[in-house]
């Protein structure tokens, strides 16, 4: 009789991989982003990445950067975490104390977004942004609010 396999992937390093598939639907050229929610009993509940609105036609919309807002893709795109908590159809009490994983620490934005959805934990990849103002007051939002964050790593 074989024993079992043991050397499984851990729930950790599966819901950031689904995050990471979930980045290589976006069409930005310079930061894919990916998120993965997943409930306390390890369901996903939802996948998102970064896009612009409605997807029906993403030419519609620029995708670099410029002064000019009118001509600058921050100004459209909806953020992978915004898209994973809409993209869910079922009941909002379903995300009470969930994980997200996401490829990239969250914007003061999503992490409100977050926070109001009832989400009890980040897992991040990547925190490019580390020590700007915006990531200061993600972090400051998060830990108020008592949603904690941890990073990880996934072995290439
Ligand atoms: N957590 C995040 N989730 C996201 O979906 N994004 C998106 C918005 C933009 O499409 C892109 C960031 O723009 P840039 O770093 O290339 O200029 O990633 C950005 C962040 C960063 O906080
Ligand atoms: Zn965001």
């Amino acid at each position: 009789m074989p024993d079992k396999r043991r050397d499984v992937i851990s729930w950790d390093e599966f819901f950031m991989r689904v995050a990471i598939a979930a980045s290589l639907r976006s069409k930005d050229p310079i930061t894919q982003v990916g998120a993965c929610i997943a409930d306390t009993n390890h369901r996903i509940l939802s996948v998102g990445y970064n896009g612009t609105p409605s997807a029906i036609n993403d030419d519609d919309f620029p995708w670099g950067s410029s002064d000019d807002p009118l001509r600058d893709k921050h100004s459209y795109v909806v953020h992978a975490e915004a898209n994973a908590v809409l993209n869910y159809r079922g009941s909002l009490k379903d995300m009470q104390g969930a994980t997200v994983y996401v490829t990239l620490f969250p914007c003061h934005e999503c992490a409100k977004l977050l926070v109001q959805a009832g989400v009890g934990e980040v897992v991040y990849l990547d925190d490019k942004y580390e020590g700007t103002l915006d990531n200061q007051i993600s972090r400051r939002c998060l830990d108020t609010c008592g949603v904690t964050y941890r990073r990880v790593a996934v072995p290439a």
